[in-house]
This record gives structure tokens, C-alpha cells and sequence, in this order.
């Protein structure tokens, strides 16, 4: 007999599974971290606050009603306005990831770069996932007035960075919101290790040809 397995069931499975793979490779630490990701209802899973992304249970997440209520599962992160305002930005958006990756942290606190645009495009992969970076500024962590800051940057951008804080994702699925965190993550890195170098970031031309892949 072929057990049928449902969307919901697929997608609580999905979110644990990236969570821990982000946790184990040290992309976020402790309890910090949240994941979001959306069922073709609307309806919006998200992880419990407080909750290790290593140790997710899928039984427990939080979900809430395509209206936006919590209807179910642990008391849900302290962000969850913060991935609500993505949803409503990002109107494509099926997932949405926030972690406290260190050298996008590293990243948010330099002063003096570009706050629209913190990163160059220092690889193709980089221009085709990220793209653009706004800043936006800091907040503590679950004030609900970060909404309005964050909407007003993810209107024309899918990664946002929260200033002394962390990056906020949003992806067509939970795989593109995780692969582009990922992304620029690296790029935070790479970025670090050339400062005093003299680069040679993409050409507008170079990006330009990158569009649509
Ligand atoms: O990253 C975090 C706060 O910004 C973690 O908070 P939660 O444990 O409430 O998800
Ligand atoms: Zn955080």
C-alpha cells in the first residue's frame, strides 16, 4: 500500500530537515533562527520560539490561519510578525528564513557601506540568488515596530539584513529562501576576507547577462 503523503505533512518534514542541515553546518547558533513556510491554503507553518533549528519537531510547529492567527502547535517565534510582513511584501514568497548566520551579523554592523546595496556582487551566484541587500535599522529582536522598516525595504528586495542582527530571506520555496541565505552567508565571508584588497566585482554588464538563470 502506498501511504499518501500530504503538503502539510511534506512541508513540517522539509522544515525540520532544513533547520537541522542549517544548524549543523553552523549557520545559526543556539536558539536563535526561525523558519517559515507556506501551504497553498495560506496557511503559514513557523518554528516554536525558543526552539533549536537542530532539534525541530515537526508535530510542533506553529501554524497559523491563511488570516494570519495562531491556530495551532508551540507558542511561535517571537519574529512571526516579521515573516507576516514578508509574506505580504513578497507576494511570490513560499518561505522565509532568518538566522543569525555570523559574518552576515559581522556584515550588519560594519558602519559606512551602501545601506540599500551592503554587498557587491562579488560572484554570479551571489548576483543570481541575493542580488540586492538593504539594511535595515536595528531593532531589538521581536519589536513589533521592525515590521514597518522591513516592509518598506523587502518591497524591492527578497534579503534583507536587520542591522546588529541578522538576514531575512524570502524564497518562491523553502529550498530558494534556504540556498539564498546560504548564499549570502558565503558572500558575507568572502566579502570580509578581501576587505584591503583591491577587488573586481561583476560588471553591470556581467549582471545583467545573468538574468533569469
Ligand atoms: O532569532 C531569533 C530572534 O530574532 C530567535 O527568536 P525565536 O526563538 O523567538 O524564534
Ligand atoms: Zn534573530
Amino acid at each position: 500500500m502506498t501511504a499518501i503523503i500530504s503538503e502539510e505533512t511534506r512541508l513540517r518534514d522539509d522544515i525540520v530537515a532544513v533547520g537541522k542541515s542549517l544548524f549543523d553546518r553552523l549557520f545559526t547558533f543556539g536558539s536563535t533562527g526561525n523558519i517559515s513556510a507556506r501551504l497553498s491554503s495560506g496557511e503559514l507553518l513557523m518554528t516554536p520560539t525558543n526552539a533549536s533549528l537542530g532539534s525541530l519537531d515537526p508535530a510542533r510547529l506553529s501554524k497559523f490561519s491563511a488570516e494570519g492567527v495562531h491556530i495551532g502547535g508551540d507558542k511561535p517565534t517571537k519574529e512571526a510578525f516579521l515573516h507576516q510582513c514578508m509574506y505580504c511584501e513578497r507576494k511570490g514568497a513560499g518561505a522565509v528564513v532568518h538566522l543569525h548566520s555570523t559574518h552576515a551579523v559581522a556584515v550588519s554592523i560594519i558602519d559606512g557601506l551602501d545601506q540599500e546595496d551592503l554587498l557587491p556582487p562579488l560572484t554570479a551566484y551571489y548576483a543570481m540568488r541575493v542580488g540586492r541587500l538593504p539594511l535595515v535599522a536595528y531593532y531589538p529582536p521581536g519589536d513589533e515596530t521592525l515590521a514597518n522598516a522591513v516592509a518598506e525595504k523587502a518591497r524591492d528586495a527578497h534579503a534583507v539584513l536587520l542591522a546588529n542582527h541578522g538576514p531575512v530571506v524570502a524564497g518562491a520555496s523553502l529550498r530558494e529562501a534556504q540556498y539564498a541565505t546560504e548564499e549570502l552567508e558565503e558572500t558575507a565571508k568572502l566579502f570580509l576576507m578581501l576587505r584591503g584588497e583591491r577587488i573586481r566585482p561583476l560588471t553591470a554588464e556581467q549582471r545583467d547577462a545573468l538574468k533569469g538563470r
